[in-house]
């Protein structure tokens, strides 16, 4: 048809048509439509015939995000897997895959395809076919380093574990733990154990940084660290106040975590533990600091009796040290702490709390929060916050 091979057909020509009369004049009404209705199509459908282009607009979202998460999956089971090979424990210095394979018994082609993985997400370097840790690696991945975090990973991973996750969503827990059965559910002996090592590094450092612009090194003070776990937050402070008491209360089935370390530390005629249950046994009293570290998270229905008992054991003028997991109200936010107690809701072990609901227990027990200017703007780089007793 003279449409399809006139110059007008081009689609770029086309544009230009109707400024040509004299080739209008060749044409019969039926051809210029057509013509209007090809130029029309071709535009409307943003095709390209001629050039043989892309025939499609781009989704109006990507699917990066799907990929990115599995991708992420599969990272973090190579980390895993790197922890329990021990691998990070013989790379100190540059090392073939056959050695390292030599030394955790392992195949040694798929040690050179594991190690190079290892090294593509960044845990290791590798050159001129030669593995050795990466800086953060070599901190925190090697048995003989004395933040060797491996284990408390490995723990947590599987204290907090999604294995069940779609089984617990379909059917439910089997038997739902009850508010109190915390102790039943977690092993908090293991993680005061596994923690005293995570806890030194950045949260004990962040709770000393901040703690120097309130309290001078040689002011003598009695504290209290509820459910201290480690009990580290307490013995580093003494360790930095010459003059500061205190007392680590301690669940039973964990207080010979805490009391190993005062023992270590050489501070028994500063430090003593109190063995007993936050929620019906006396914690003392006449503390001029209370370190209240991811205990309050747990209060559940018993939040505004505990935080009343803290407030009585605190002098007027007190110092708390908050460290919540700062969840939001519509507990959306922030995702690692509502992903990462997943498990334990799914249990049916209600134990997050709304950041707002904790701070208003503890306004309303007599605790005001400290304004940033009055932390010296320490806070911005906080895990934790002050409150200060009436
Ligand atoms: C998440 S851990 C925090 C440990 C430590 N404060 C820290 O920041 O690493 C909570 C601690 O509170 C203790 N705890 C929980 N419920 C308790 C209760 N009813 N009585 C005494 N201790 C309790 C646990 O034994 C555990 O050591």
């Amino acid at each position: 048809m003279f449409l399809l091979y006139s110059p007008a057909c081009n689609p770029k020509s086309a544009f230009l048509y109707p400024r040509m009369p004299s080739c209008r004049s060749a044409l019969t009404d039926r051809q210029l439509f057509l013509f209007f209705l090809y130029t029309w199509h071709t535009k409307t459908h943003q095709t390209n015939y001629f050039k043989g282009g892309i025939n499609m607009d781009f989704p109006e979202y990507s699917p990066t995000i799907f990929y990115r998460l599995i991708q992420q999956h599969k990272e973090a089971q190579l980390l895993l897997a790197a922890i329990r090979l021990e691998v990070c424990s013989y790379l100190q210095k540059p090392s073939s895959a056959s050695e390292i394979a030599q030394h955790t018994q392992c195949d040694p082609q798929n040690m050179d395809f594991f190690l190079t993985a290892l090294s593509s997400i960044g845990l290791l370097k590798k050159e001129h076919n030669l593995f050795r840790n990466s800086p953060e690696a070599q901190l925190y991945l090697d048995k003989n380093s004395s933040l060797y975090l491996g284990e408390y990973f490995l723990f947590w991973e599987k204290k907090t574990s999604l294995e069940q996750v779609e089984e617990l969503v379909r059917h439910g827990a089997a038997a739902p733990c009850q508010q109190d059965q915390g102790h039943a559910f977690y092993n908090f002996r293991e993680l005061a154990r596994l923690s005293a090592t995570e806890i030194l590094t950045g949260r004990v450092q962040s709770f000393l940084k901040s703690a120097q612009n309130i309290f001078p090194k040689s002011t003598p003070l009695h504290l209290l660290d509820l459910g201290g776990g480690s009990g580290r937050m307490a013995l580093e402070f003494g360790k930095e106040h010459p003059q500061a008491t205190g007392v680590i209360f301690e669940h039973p089935s964990v207080a010979d975590i805490p009391a190993g370390h005062i023992a270590e530390e050489h501070l028994e005629d500063r430090f003593s533990i109190i063995q007993g249950d936050f929620t019906c046994d006396d914690i003392g009293c006449g503390y001029h600091l209370l370190i209240v570290s991811g205990v309050l998270d747990f209060g559940g229905d018993a939040l505004d009796e505990l935080v009343t008992k803290i407030s009585a054991a605190a002098l007027s003028g007190a110092y708390l040290y908050l460290v919540s997991h700062d969840v939001s109200d519509d507990y959306t936010a922030p995702k690692e702490a509502i992903v990462g107690w997943l498990s334990s809701h799914l249990a049916g072990l209600r134990i997050l709390m709304p950041k707002s609901r904790i701070k208003a227990a503890l306004t309303a027990a007599g605790f005001q929060p400290l304004s940033i200017n009055e932390q010296n703007g320490v806070i911005s780089r906080l895990q934790g916050e002050w409150y200060r007793r009436d």
